[in-house]
């Protein structure tokens, strides 16, 4: 049958806010299966419109200061998420983990908590993103099959990022990634917290496991979990 509609509540963030920043990994092979992801249609931020304006206000609140959001994942269907747990479940597939998860058994990345099997992200209210200092630098694009460099290496090393230095990269499963982990420390604990003070300002809650990854507390579906998948045709507006 024809791919499932969003609920009228859902929007293009690039329609309420296009001055965040969008490099939505999961459409291409830099993630940690290192393939496109199940249900990621286009390259896009889709949010519930009330997520999607407090991310707005966010976003005003760092352009004061010299820095711009930039968004890694957003809405994400339910289907995305069987598809990692699929992947998960065949412990033959490693083949990103030189940068993704070096120091993690592939098998307790559920267990240790780095992926859910209901995830936030679908309920449409949940982001990964990070914080960008202004003008923002272009990034290359990742080549399949580049010598990889674990996502904890220092910013010089790791696979280059216009982010400011959080310690580690996105989706880096380890527990330095761990927000307040207390090896984190200087410049980097300094950037954490600033994206987290920001985005608590707004209305957000950081997951402790993952520098990146923000729920709006007041979400409008806060025990839903949706479908359709991640292009502009799910969208009615
Ligand atoms: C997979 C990672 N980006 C993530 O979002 N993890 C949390 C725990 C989730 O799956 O909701
Ligand atoms: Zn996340």
């Amino acid at each position: 049958g024809r791919p499932p509609k969003a609920p009228r509540e859902f929007v293009a963030l690039s329609d309420v806010d296009p001055t965040i920043l969008q490099e939505i990994r999961y459409y291409t092979p830099h993630d940690f299966m290192g393939r496109r992801v199940h249900g990621y249609r286009q390259p896009m931020c889709i949010l519930t419109r009330t997520a999607a304006r407090a991310l707005h206000r966010a976003q005003l609140s760092f352009r004061k200061l010299g820095y711009t959001l930039k968004v890694y994942d957003c809405y994400r269907p339910q289907r995305a998420v069987d598809d990692f747990v699929a992947w998960a479940r065949d412990l033959d597939d490693q083949r990103m983990k030189a940068e993704f998860y070096p120091r993690v058994d592939k098998s307790v990345l559920f267990k240790d908590g780095y992926i859910a099997q209901k995830s936030g992200h679908s309920r449409g209210s949940t982001m990964d993103l990070t914080l960008v200092r202004l003008p923002a630098r272009p990034t290359r694009p990742y080549r399949p099959g580049e010598r990889l460099v674990p996502c904890y290496a220092p910013r010089d090393r790791r696979f280059p990022d216009n982010s400011i230095d959080m310690g580690t990269g996105f989706d880096c499963f380890d527990t330095l990634a761990h927000t307040d982990d207390p090896r984190v420390v200087g410049v980097q604990r300094a950037d954490r917290q600033l994206l987290k003070h920001g985005m608590a300002r707004a209305g957000f809650v950081n997951l402790p496991t993952e520098w990146w990854h923000f729920t709006y507390q007041r979400e409008p579906f806060p025990d839903r979990y949706f479908d359709f998948p991640v292009w502009r045709s799910a969208l009615r507006g």
